[in-house]
């Protein structure tokens, strides 16, 4: 697991590498500057022709030396300096020097972009205020050229930390040093980056891991698998109880009751409205059927004595018999918990219930779902810190869904970074809900579970893109590469 850190953070972080290790400043800016030119190759190997805007600070510095780099390699780098302050940060000075035919814009001038791609390297983590005048203009040229754009550490424009801007650069890739910036992770902010790479420029590890800090980026490393002993039997890998679906809502508990027999539970038994009986019993044969008294949607919910993890929501419906027995039994029910979907509608109505429930209950609300709960909030950060107290305050752990969905438990919230758009498609999110009861049911602590089951839901939703394209991905797609996305995290195969 890596630390998310801040901007001051990291520019704590850049001092002490630089003091620590005997490394000069313009040393470190060189070392930056390469691992930005080999990711960019490996990115875009054949591109022949760049255009490099490049600030005044140190991020243009990077962009200057980015520029002669490229030349080096055969590229034909084109460097503007945006002179956007009248002296130049010391690095970037001597990159400015050491690079020929640099041209230099200045308020009023213009430039017709002639290349194959745009290398942004305007600004990095030193914004300290909005963009806008003639530097938004610029911003809005760039944006408006039809070549793609590669941002040096950070969209100029964007803040690492915070979500309100200016003009913002849209770039197609990022290349960021040594760990992603939090405003990447927020649905608002996020959209500037583009598909973003991480390059280690090698800042000191354990100055970074020593910051205060309650963000965090998962990595394959920390999923957690039960073992499978050799002599193990069903027993040792729980009993896991789903109640789900509703008429016309079956496919939910379908795709539930699926991902949790591919992801390990040793025994399942489904709880469903009586007329889903046939097409349960077909589609996942693996699974025992208890029937409701209510034929169309679930009005009597049980406790299973014996499960060792429940999952109650997918396709549940909202019918008032239902919302009446979902208040019973969450005020009965003492065992580890997921609670998604209509569970979390219902909840939500009713948000006495939230202190009542089991300690550690997994909450997989998306974004509607938790303003449902928790109230509206202005943008992604403002949630994140109302998913925190909210974790904390009623011992919970609460999966918020999305491009990078955050695990929130009461220390910490733990970014993922699997996934992709496909996975936005009616089902996803019962899937993800199976992984995680299923795990929680063989035994996992409730924040292990959440974490490993997003990676691998994520990881499963990857495999199933390069298969099917983001486009035809459907929630199927996810439980066929589901065992692939298991078994190289087992084997750590990750590709
Ligand atoms: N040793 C280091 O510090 C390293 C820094 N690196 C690069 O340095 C970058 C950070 O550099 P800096 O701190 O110089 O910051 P920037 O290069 O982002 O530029 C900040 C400068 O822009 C001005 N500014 C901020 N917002 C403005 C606005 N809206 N309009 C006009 N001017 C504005 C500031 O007053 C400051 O002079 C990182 O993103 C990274 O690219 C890398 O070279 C790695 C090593
Ligand atoms: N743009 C995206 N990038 C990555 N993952 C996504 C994206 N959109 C959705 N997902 C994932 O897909 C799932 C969707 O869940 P949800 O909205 O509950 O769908 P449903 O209710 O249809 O099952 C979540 O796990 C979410 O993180
Ligand atoms: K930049």
């Amino acid at each position: 697991m890596k630390k998310i850190i801040s901007a001051a953070q990291t520019r704590a972080t850049d001092s002490f590498t630089i003091t620590k290790e005997g490394i000069s400043s313009i040393d470190l800016m060189e070392r930056a500057s390469k691992r930005f030119v080999e990711c960019f190759l490996e990115l875009y190997p054949a591109v022949s022709s760049v255009c490099v805007f490049a600030g005044t600070g140190n991020n243009g510095g990077d962009g200057l030396a980015i520029a002669r780099l490229l030349q080096r390699n055969g590229v034909d780098a084109q460097a503007y300096l945006v002179k956007y302050a009248d002296s130049l940060s010391a690095d970037c000075k001597s990159n400015f020097d050491r690079l020929d035919n640099c041209v230099v814009l200045k308020e009023g001038d213009h430039t017709g972009v002639n290349c194959e791609l745009i290398i942004d390297a305007i600004f990095g983590s030193g914004l300290n205020r909005p963009v806008e005048g003639w530097l938004a203009d610029l911003f809005d040229d760039i944006n408006r050229s039809d070549v793609p754009v590669v941002s040096v550490d950070v969209p100029s424009g964007l803040f690492a930390d915070s979500s309100g801007h200016g003009a913002v650069i849209r770039a197609d890739d990022t290349i960021t040093f040594q760990r992603p910036k939090r405003s990447f992770f927020v649905p608002e902010t996020g959209r500037f980056t583009g598909k973003w790479h991480c390059v280690d420029i090698g800042l000191n590890e354990a100055f970074i891991e020593g910051q205060e800090s309650d963000f965090y980026l998962i990595e394959a490393s920390d999923v957690g698998l039960p073992k499978r002993e050799k002599f193990s039997h069903k027993g040792n890998f729980g009993k896991v109880q789903l109640l789900a679906g509703s008429y016309g809502k079956m496919g939910a508990a379908i795709l539930c009751a699926k991902a949790i027999m591919r992801s390990g539970a040793g025994l399942l038994t489904v709880h469903i409205p009586r007329e889903g009986y046939t097409a349960m019993q077909v589609s996942v044969p693996e699974a025992m059927v208890t029937v409701d008294e209510g034929g169309e949607f679930i009005s009597n919910p049980v406790v299973q004595s014996d499960a060792s993890a429940i999952c109650i929501g997918p396709g549940l419906g909202v019918n008032e018999s239902t919302v009446h027995g979902l208040l019973q039994f969450l005020r009965s029910v003492e065992k580890p918990l997921v609670l998604d979907a209509d569970a979390l509608n219902i909840l939500a109505q009713n948000p006495l219930l939230l202190k009542e429930l089991p300690s550690k209950t997994v909450l997989t609300p998306h974004v509607g779902e938790f303003h449902r709960l928790f109230g509206e909030c202005k943008d992604g950060f403002e949630r994140l810190e109302r998913a925190q107290q909210a974790a904390k305050k009623y011992d919970l752990v609460i999966v918020l869904k999305g491009a990078h969905t955050a695990v929130v438990d009461s220390e910490r919230v733990v970014f993922n970074n699997t996934g992709n758009a496909g996975m936005a498609t009616g089902g996803s999110g019962d899937v993800l809900a199976g992984i995680i009861t299923a795990l929680l049911g063989q035994g996992m602590a409730a924040s292990e579970a959440a974490l490993s089951g997003v990676y691998l839901h994520g990881l499963a939703g990857d495999y199933a893109a390069k298969k099917v394209g983001e486009v035809s991905l459907m929630a199927s797609d996810l439980l066929e590469s589901l065992p692939y996305s298991i078994d190289n995290v087992r084997k750590k195969k990750i590709i």
